[in-house]
């Protein structure tokens, strides 16, 4: 299948500039962008539009959609054991495919092209991932807090055996929750087997205030030798700052989850001016609750600026967005380049709020809508064109996702 994408503007990546030049895909990746007349299959008039990366959600949990609103105005211990585990007991696979799939829907809608994912059901997760068309690093939550992990990492291991590298879209890493439901040991072994199959990890950090276990000692197991997403990473000490600035180690940062759940402000000046590679996550849509990257950009630039007007800036905001996310998942490169899957966003930009066109990158940040987002295209297909989602029969997983909903709902009375 070749396609041509002509008349729009180009954001090749976060640091370059604007062109006005044609994209022609074939099979799923970049051929050629430049000025040139080819013949193709299909070609698009994209005028008025912008095509730029499309975005990494680099921490969620995506079937969370299923309990989005139900645990609000609480702290996340409350949150998360009083409230959201005892609605998880009772989720079955399908119910995960469900929830999952809506959030596909939101973030395909909203110009995400990959996610990183930790839950558990992952072969539901891999399945929705499948038939909608977007690219996941899948990960299985581990914990062994009960004094057994109750063989998660065995499912974890199966999982990597049989689906990674699916399609070219589902990748496996490992998902160890916390340090404060992982022991020493465990997290020691689950690194050890990742390590060994060449997997990532990613694993939440200082959410919170009461999490005051030593990273220092976190590192001397084998996670110090895997390449990690830290999510969160609030409450870090300088100390502790220094030791992430390392090429394998990256820092999703999801600002909305942490004011909501009232965890605070992760100190992300600091990490960039130590070099350390930050990502933007939204983490589960139970604490956030959209699935949107650009208010994740533009939050976190903000927060940042409430002391220091010079961070975090367009392009380090952008770039966190989309390359340091690439890098960090394994899935995607954040660029449009020749060689490189298609995975691409178009944004309708006339709208008066991209005005002046002159200063179109700084509006990115911090005038866009993500609403805006006319079309979103993984490995060469489109998983969301003009208020359609062409993969997947909208209604019918609208009425499926509330049916599972109103199940749960039952249960409860
Ligand atoms: N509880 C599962 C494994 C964990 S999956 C990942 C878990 O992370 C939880 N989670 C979501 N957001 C957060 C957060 O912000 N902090 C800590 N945990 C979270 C989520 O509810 C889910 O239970 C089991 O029994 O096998
Ligand atoms: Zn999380």
């Amino acid at each position: 299948m070749k396609i041509l994408l002509k008349n729009a503007l180009i954001l090749k990546n976060a640091f370059s500039d604007f062109v006005k030049e044609n994209i022609f895909i074939e099979n799923g990746k970049i051929v050629e962008i430049g000025k040139f007349q080819r013949q193709a299959d299909k070609v698009y008039d994209l005028s008025g539009k912008l095509i730029m990366p499309g975005f990494v959600n680099a921490h969620t949990h995506a079937a969370m959609t299923l309990m989005r609103g139900v645990a609000e105005d609480v702290s996340l211990e409350e949150w998360l054991f009083k409230k959201i585990f005892p609605i998880e007991d009772k989720l079955t696979p399908e119910d995960v495919y469900i929830g999952t799939m809506i959030a596909q829907m939101e973030m395909a809608r909203k110009g995400v092209v990959a996610y990183v994912d930790m839950y558990f059901h992952c072969e539901a997760v891999v399945q929705a991932a499948i038939d909608f068309g977007m690219k996941a690093l899948i990960t299985r939550g581990l914990t062994d807090q009960s004094g057994s992990d109750n063989g998660r990492l065995r499912q974890n291991i199966e999982y990597f055996e049989k689906f990674n590298g699916k399609d070219g879209l589902v990748f496996i890493g490992f998902g160890p929750h916390a340090p404060y439901s992982c022991s020493l040991d465990y997290l020691d072994r689950v690194a050890t087997v990742a390590n060994e199959l060449g997997a990532p990890v990613t694993i939440h950090l200082y959410e919170s205030e009461k999490e005051t276990y030593s990273l220092k000692e976190i590192l001397k197991t084998k996670l110090s030798e895997c390449r990690v997403i830290f999510a969160h990473c609030v409450h870090l000490k300088e100390s502790d700052i220094e030791l992430l600035a390392k090429e394998s180690f990256f820092v999703a940062h999801s600002p909305t989850s942490n004011l909501k759940l009232a965890n605070g402000i992760a100190p992300v000046s600091k990490m960039l001016e130590k070099n350390i590679q930050v990502c933007l996550g939204t983490d589960g849509a139970a604490s956030n609750n959209t699935l949107d990257i650009w208010h994740e950009m533009r939050l976190a630039s903000l927060l940042q600026k409430a002391r220091d007007p010079v961070k975090i800036c367009t392009t380090e905001a952008l770039s966190m967005a989309t390359l340091t996310g690439a890098k960090a998942s394994g899935l995607t490169s954040g660029s449009l380049d020749t060689g490189y899957d298609a995975d691409l966003i178009v944004l309708d930009i006339e709208k008066p709020w991209y005005l002046p066109l002159e200063q179109l990158k700084s509006h990115l940040i911090h005038s866009a809508n993500s609403l805006d987002v006319y079309a979103t295209m993984i490995k060469g297909r489109w998983v969301y064109f003009n208020g359609v989602f062409p993969t997947v029969d909208e209604s019918e997983i609208k009425n499926r996702f509330e049916g599972v909903v109103q199940r749960l709902i039952d249960i409860e009375n």
